[in-house]
């Protein structure tokens, strides 16, 4: 697979100085649904917002299907739909006119068969003449996507798609996304919800103090989830793990006093009964023994706590050698 969007070394300063993006590499794969995590103010607006060419980078470049989003605005934002979470539209136009009227914004000539193809799909066609104002919440959200869709773009954006939405809605919604991708277009989401990523992605990035600190294959982040963890607390401390043990998915902690076994619960043989049988060969005895279960969400506050420790702590240094943060 080919990449739709290559994000280089993106870094954005606003004018008061902070600094919401810094160092940003991203890869988006054609025909890919990835979602971007990331808590409030992580960045993931302002990114989006780059890329689509709403605001101006510090420094690095974007493309979006091999177009340079600031040097080459127009054919760049042509291959690019745009679902802000704000609804925001004309409420006295009708659906048919509002959609043809964003077609009509990137030049595109009319096509009525595409437009009557997007309608039917998100399930419009019969409130075509409809003033929007009539149409119900869910029905506004694609209105949304419609609008979006009017000028063929390759790549759709949606910003938090089923926030405030009711269960059975958002359901709709990821279904009409997967029938989209199945369309060849490639989907980028943002989202609070870890639910919604686990669903739906191919794969997911998270995002924290404008910086990427992961980029995974669902698929692998599901078998972390499935993953279980042993942690064993020994009698005596270890300085290392003896080569008999080496090989195993066995790690010693910093203090030598505790060993984390990680094993795989989907799987019918866990591997344990091995472990125990080895340290018990080595000589290795312990004084407590526990199980934990890491989730998906587990990981999502891991890593974001472990971004903002070292975000303090590089500050702390700067800090002490008295630079600026
Ligand atoms: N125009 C601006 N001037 C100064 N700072 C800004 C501006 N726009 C955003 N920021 C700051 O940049 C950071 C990232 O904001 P951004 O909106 O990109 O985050 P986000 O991940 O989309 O957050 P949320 O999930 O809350 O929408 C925030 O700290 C925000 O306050």
């Amino acid at each position: 697979m080919s990449s739709i969007i290559s994000v280089s070394k993106l870094t954005k300063n606003y004018a008061d100085g902070f600094t919401a993006l810094s160092n940003v590499d991203l890869d988006i794969q054609q025909g890919e649904i990835f979602a971007l995590l990331g808590p409030n103010g992580a960045g993931k607006t302002t990114l989006i917002s780059i890329i689509c060419g709403i605001v101006n980078p510090s420094s690095g470049s974007v493309l979006a299907d091999g177009h340079n989003v600031v040097r080459d605005y127009r054919t760049a934002r042509s291959k690019i739909g745009l679902v802000p979470q704000e609804l925001c539209t004309d409420s006295f136009e009708s659906v048919l006119a509002t959609v043809k009227f964003s077609r009509g914004l990137f030049g595109k000539p009319p096509n009525p068969d595409y437009i009557e193809r997007i309608l039917r799909q998100l399930s419009l066609w019969e409130k075509r003449h409809n003033r929007i104002m009539t149409l119900s919440g869910g029905m506004k959200r694609r209105l949304m996507i419609a609008k979006a869709l009017s000028h063929e773009p390759k790549i759709l954006f949606l910003d938090e798609p089923t926030a405030g939405v009711d269960v059975e809605l958002r359901q709709d919604m990821w279904a009409m996304v997967r029938e989209l991708r199945e369309s060849g277009v490639t989907v980028i989401l943002t989202t609070h919800y870890i639910e919604e990523a686990e669903e739906m992605a191919d794969r997911v990035g998270v995002i924290n103090r404008g910086k990427i600190v992961l980029v995974e294959d669902k698929d692998t982040l599901i078998k972390r989830m499935g993953s279980k963890e042993l942690l064993l607390q020994l009698v005596e401390p270890l300085a290392r793990l003896p080569q008999s043990l080496t090989g195993l998915p066995l790690e010693l902690d910093a203090s030598g006093q505790q060993l984390l076994f990680r094993f795989d619960i989907q799987q019918g043989e866990t591997g344990i009964a091995d472990l125990l049988r080895k340290l018990d060969r080595a000589g290795i005895e312990f004084r407590d023994i526990q199980t934990r279960e890491s989730s998906l969400e587990d990981i999502f506050v891991g890593l974001v706590r472990d971004a903002r420790e070292q975000h303090r702590e590089s500050g702390q240094s700067k800090k002490n050698t008295g630079e600026k943060s």
